[in-house]
């Protein structure tokens, strides 16, 4: 079916798209985190975090996304920034 093909392809190139995108946050993050541990921040900033899942929520809204999701999406990828902030720690 040409259709099912045409919106896999999509998929493909947008799973792409989205490797791409988490490489260079983590990129940044990773700074970020060398940053916390030199001037002996907390890895964790809840007060951040409930600012970006608010915006991120909104968005979510926008985009006719579900925002439960885009919540869980986001701290997932956070909870996993913040173990690589601890490894920084030592
Ligand atoms: O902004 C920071 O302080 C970060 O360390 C980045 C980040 C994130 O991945 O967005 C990770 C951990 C913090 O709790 C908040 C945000």
């Amino acid at each position: 079916m040409a259709e099912l093909e045409s919106m896999r392809a999509s998929i493909d190139n947008i799973d792409a798209a989205l490797v791409h995108i988490l490489a260079e946050r983590f990129k940044c993050t990773k700074r970020v985190g060398r940053l916390k541990a030199e001037y002996d921040l907390p890895p964790a900033d809840p007060e951040r975090e409930a600012r970006q899942i608010a915006r991120l929520r909104a968005l979510a809204v926008d985009a006719d996304l579900d925002p439960a999701f885009a919540e869980k999406f986001l701290n997932f990828i956070i909870s996993e920034v913040i173990r690589h902030h601890e490894a920084f720690r030592g």
